[in-house]
Parts: structure tokens; sequence; C-alpha cells
């Protein structure tokens, strides 16, 4: 019997519903791995559909799509390497999140997955059954556990794959990015599997956006001792063939490529251009257009999306009113050159005195108030939308986390949009983002390099540009103080009394509370945006648009 084992990482960018297009990218994965002479090819969970399917997986004609193309799958393999690959099964017993095991033109195996996610963005308790314990299977040399991606966060699986005489843990994975995932979460975890079971473990995952959620790919392999022998790059395609030995009657992974892995600001901002080019890409959108107001926030969206769609498909506008200041048209044409992006300059003074015109009778009487406010950025909306409509450009809009914690934006005016690269950035985060993009560049950017924020947008001080002289410090708390309790409050779940013992003012922390409860209607309507941190606004935190409570201590 021979002592070698060898297998391909297929660490690949699937597209949700992409029945067709999917399995033709597992068939050349396949054909690279038969290619290598390996044992399997491996792809990640649910690869066949796009993970998460959510309620699809509910419609008995998409699973009968999904298994029908999974057949066809099999079908194509002639002699050559045993191929893995998620897709959901189906049968009278339920319907599952299965691991499929396809070789010479038939299914060989199905492993079910038992442990069904159901915290932060998962519900699969709702959509899936749980599988039985599972039973290794024989490819090759090796007898292989297969644990589908949650069964190995917890001991059960993995020991009783142990415990039925399986010799290595291979485990595909549908994980969704969080900042620093990788070394807070993965790892630990994975390294208790090792730890329980003394084998060693192959984790497997998927790449690419998806709707909020981002799958970082970053697989990785740890030997017996738990060390990392392979590391995949993060939010990268990849295919790489990884050798185990036998020695001694037990299998050891070999060394193999260990890709250094990106800084939390690099990972956050790759995150941001990934989520922007799959989230308009596979939703058939090449074309970007944004409001570029020479402040920071769109001078950042305008950087990510010249990195992820090139700055040819990047249309900025320029839409003043008699709040704009010279420094601001400069910004923005600062920022629009930098990064070799189209700018036009739409007037909006016009049609602001024509509806306040038409209003005029209306509104007799009342005092000016943020309504005439709201008036300007609705139209910006309305011009914006229009250039939208007339190239098929989608609109970006580009309110950062803090201001979407706190309300701090106008609904149909500047919330108008498709895609808010910045939804889950926080405002501090904004600008140390810009630096650190100022100060690198990468293959993957299709930006120019150097300083793609002008310096002077970055250093001044934040201004919505709604009435003479304002500033964003007028209605809120500087943005340090915003960002720390708002952290505390969103990610931390931190009692008021709590912040407070911290060394914040109390009746800032209450009127930070406030807004973030009252602004949950406009989160309600907002934009998707890329999932970044541990609490993004969507399915990490859902909480109620109507709610009276508010925290007493
Ligand atoms: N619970 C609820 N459920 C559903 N709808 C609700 C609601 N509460 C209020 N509303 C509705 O929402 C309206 C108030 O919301 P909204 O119209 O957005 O207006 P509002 O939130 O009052 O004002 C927008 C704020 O965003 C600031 N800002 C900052 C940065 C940029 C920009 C910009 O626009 O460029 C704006 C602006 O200075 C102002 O302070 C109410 O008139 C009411 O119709
Ligand atoms: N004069 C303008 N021209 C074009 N777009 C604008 C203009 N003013 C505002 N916008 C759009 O509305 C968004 C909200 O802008 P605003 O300046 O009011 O707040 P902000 O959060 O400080 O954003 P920024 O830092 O981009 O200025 C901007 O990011 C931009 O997309
Ligand atoms: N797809 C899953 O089962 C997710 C498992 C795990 N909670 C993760 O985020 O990686």
């Amino acid at each position: 019997m021979t002592d070698r084992f060898r297998l391909t990482l297929a660490q690949l960018n699937a597209t949700l519903g992409a029945l067709d297009e999917n399995a033709e990218k597992a068939f050349a994965a396949w054909e690279a791995g038969r290619a290598a002479r390996v044992d399997l090819v491996m792809l990640p969970e649910m690869f066949l559909t796009g993970y998460q399917t959510q309620d699809l997986v509910l419609k008995p004609a998409f699973l009968r799509d999904a298994m029908t193309a999974m057949t066809a799958l099999a079908a194509r393999l002639g002699e050559g390497p045993v191929l893995g690959i998620g897709g959901p099964f189906a049968d009278a017993s339920g319907i599952y999140n299965a691991y499929w095991l396809l070789a010479e033109g038939r299914v060989i195996a199905r492993r079910l997955k038992r442990a069904l996610p159901h915290e932060d963005v998962f519900d699969e308790m709702r959509l899936f059954d749980p599988g039985p314990l599972p039973e290794p299977v024989v490819i090759g040399a090796a007898r292989i556990g297969l644990p589908v991606c949650e069964d190995a966060w917890h001991p059960e699986v993995a020991q009783a794959l142990a415990a039925a005489g399986a010799e290595m843990l291979f485990v595909p994975n549908g994980s969704p990015y969080r900042r620093a995932k990788l070394e807070a979460l993965r790892l630990p975890v994975t390294r208790a599997r090792v730890a329980e079971t003394g084998l060693p473990l192959v984790y497997l995952n998927m790449l690419g956006g998806q709707d909020d959620q981002l799958f970082d790919g970053a697989s990785f392999v740890l030997d017996r001792e738990g060390a990392v022998v392979v590391q995949l790059p993060a939010f990268e395609e990849a295919v790489v063939h990884v050798d185990f030995e036998k020695r001694q009657g037990e299998w050891q992974p070999c060394s193999g490529p260990v890709v250094p892995q990106p800084g939390d600001l690099e990972q956050d901002y790759h995150a941001m251009v990934l989520g922007l080019a799959d989230y308009l890409g596979k939703s058939g959108f090449k074309k970007a257009v944004l409001g570029l107001s020479g402040g920071v926030d769109s001078a950042l969206v305008a950087a990510i999306a010249a990195d992820a769609l090139g700055p040819e498909n990047v249309h900025c506008v320029m839409l003043p009113s008699r709040y704009t200041s010279r420094a601001s048209l400069e910004d923005a044409a600062a920022a629009a050159r930098a990064l070799g992006c189209k700018l036009d300059t739409v007037m909006i003074e016009e049609s602001r005195h024509a509806v306040e015109g038409a209003l005029a009778h209306v509104f007799a009487g009342a005092a000016a108030d943020v309504t005439e406010e709201n008036i300007q950025s609705r139209l910006r909306g309305v011009m914006l939308m229009a250039i939208s409509n007339k190239f098929g450009a989608m609109l970006l809009t580009t309110g950062n986390k803090s201001e979407v914690a706190v309300g701090y934006c106008t609904i149909y005016g500047d919330m108008a949009g498709g895609y808010n690269p910045l939804k889950d950035l926080y405002k501090t985060r904004v600008f140390e983002t810009c630096r650190w993009r100022n100060a690198n560049h990468r293959p993957w950017m299709k930006g120019p390099a150097g300083a793609a924020v002008p310096v002077a947008i970055i250093d001044k001080p934040p201004s919505a540009e709604l009435r003479d002289n304002q500033k964003d410090q007028d209605s809120l708390p500087p943005y340090e103080v915003l960002d720390a309790i708002l952290e505390r409050l969103v990610e931390g779940d931190q009692s008021v009394a709590e912040i407070v013992a911290a060394g914040f003012e109390r009746a800032t922390v209450k009127r930070v509370e406030h807004l973030l409860y009252i602004s949950e209607w406009k989160r309600f309507q907002s934009a998707p945006g890329p999932r970044l941190s541990t609490r993004a606004f969507w399915l990490d935190r859902r909480y109620p648009m109507v709610n009276r409570w508010r925290d007493r201590s």
C-alpha cells in the first residue's frame, strides 16, 4: 500500500445560484488535480450552489436543480481523483447541507452536516436538518473524516470520526470574514480539534462576496502538533496541491506555501474591494457612480470602487450648492484626478430653488430647518439615480458605520444607493484606512499607487455642507468619543453604567444610545455593505424598529 496522499485545495469563488458556472469551476479544479495526480480535489462547503442560499434551499425546484447539477457533474468525471464538493441534499428524511464525493461518473458518498450554526449571520437550524454522526471515508490510502464547517467548531463530530478510525480531518468551510477571524477564532478552534484527536487537519474556506458577507479563503493545513504547514492567501483564489506522508503509521502533511496574512487594515480594505467587485459583478454591473463631495467618505468609496472596478468604470459627480466651499470643489477634483476617474459637475442650486419655490405656499410661516438641508441631499439622490439609470452604473452610497449607527444621513437622500462599502467601518477607521491605502499598493488593486485620497481631504474637519459653516461636530460628539461609545454599545453590548464607569460623560452616552435606537428604521431601509466587524448592522444585530426600552443603569 502506498504511503503518500495528495490533495488539491480549490479555494475558489462561487456565485450563488449559478449552478452551471460553479460546476464548471469545480470541473476545472478537478482537471488540475488529475494533471497533478492527486487522490482528492476539494471544493468548499455548498460550492455548487454558492453560500448562503438562505430560503432558496426550501424551494423544491431549486433543490431539484442543484441535485441534478451535482449528478451531472459526477457524470463528467472520468478516471482520476475523487471530487469533494458541497451542495444541498434532500430525501424523505429532510434537507441537508451535504458534502458530496464524486468519482468516475457517480456519487460515491455523502456526508451530512450535523452541527447547524444559528448565531450571527447563520440560521441553519431553520433551513436544514442535522445529519447523523458521520463515518470516515476511504479515499486512496487514507481514511478521511469530513466534518462540514460548524461540525469542526465543536468536539463531537471530530471525536466520533477519530473513534471510527479517521486518520485525517478535512474540513470544507463557508466561513464568513470578520476582522482577524483567522487568528482569533479559526486557528484556536481547529487546533483544539487537533489536540483532542491527534489528527492533522485541513481547513478549506470559500472565497468571494455574497450580499453583505465576504468569504475570505485563507485556507490552511495543520500538522499533528497544530502548526500551520500550508497557508493560502486571504481574499484571492488559489488552487494548491498538498502532500501527506505516512510515517510510523501516521499521516503527516508536508510543508507547502505559507502566504503571510495581511494586517487588520489591509484585510478590511481587501474585504471592501472584493465585496464591491462581487456585489456589482455578480449582479451584472460593470460600473459605479457616486457623489464626490470633497469629503473623506466619498473619497474613500471612490478609491475602493476604482480598486475594485478600474478607475475607468467609476463615475464621480460633484453636485455643488451655495454651501459648497471652494476647498470642497478643489478636493473633489483632486480626488478624482488622483484615481484617474471621470468627474462631472451637476449644479443643484436651480433645482433647490424650484423645489423650495413649489413648496413655499405650503411652508408659509414655518422657519427654515433641517427640511431645507435634506432637500439638497435628496436632490443629489435624484440626479445621481438619473445618471445610474442612464448609464447602467450602480449608485454607491457612502455613510460610514458611525453615521449609519446614529442616523446621521438623509433617508432617500445621501442614503440613496445600491451598495455601501463603508457600512461597517467606523469613521475613525475611515481615516486610518485612507492613510493605509495612500501608503500601500497591491497587485489586486486596479487603481493607481500613491495618494489615492488626497491628504488635504483626510486632514480637514468633516462637514455635511448643508448650511453655512456646518461641521459634523456641531451635531455629534467628536468621532473618537462617538466611535468609542458605539463600539461599547454595539460590539461590546455594554450597559450605559459600564460605559460611564469607563470614563464617558453620562449625557453623551445616553444621547448616543438614544440615536442608535431611533435609527433602527433607517438602517432597515439602508443599502447593504460588507460585513467587517463582529457586529455588523443587519444579521449580526437584529433590533426592533419600534422600541421604547432605554437602559436605566
Ligand atoms: N421610526 C420611524 N419610522 C419611519 N420613518 C420615520 C421614523 N422616524 C422618523 N421617520 C421619518 O424620517 C424623517 C426624518 O429622517 P430624515 O428625513 O432622514 O431627516 P433627519 O434624520 O431629521 O435629518 C438628517 C440628518 O442627517 C444629517 N446629515 C449628515 C450627513 C450627511 C447628510 C446628507 O444628507 O448628505 C445629512 C443632517 O444634517 C441631519 O441632521 C421624518 O420626517 C419621518 O418622515
Ligand atoms: N457637494 C456634493 N457633491 C457630490 N456629492 C455630495 C455632495 N455633498 C454630499 N454628497 C454626497 O452625499 C454624501 C454625504 O455627504 P456629506 O458631505 O453630507 O457627509 P460626509 O459623511 O461628511 O461625507 P463625505 O466625507 O464624503 O463628505 C457624500 O459622501 C456624497 O456622496
Ligand atoms: N458555515 C458554517 O457552518 C460557519 C461555521 C462557523 N461559525 C464560522 O463562522 O466559520
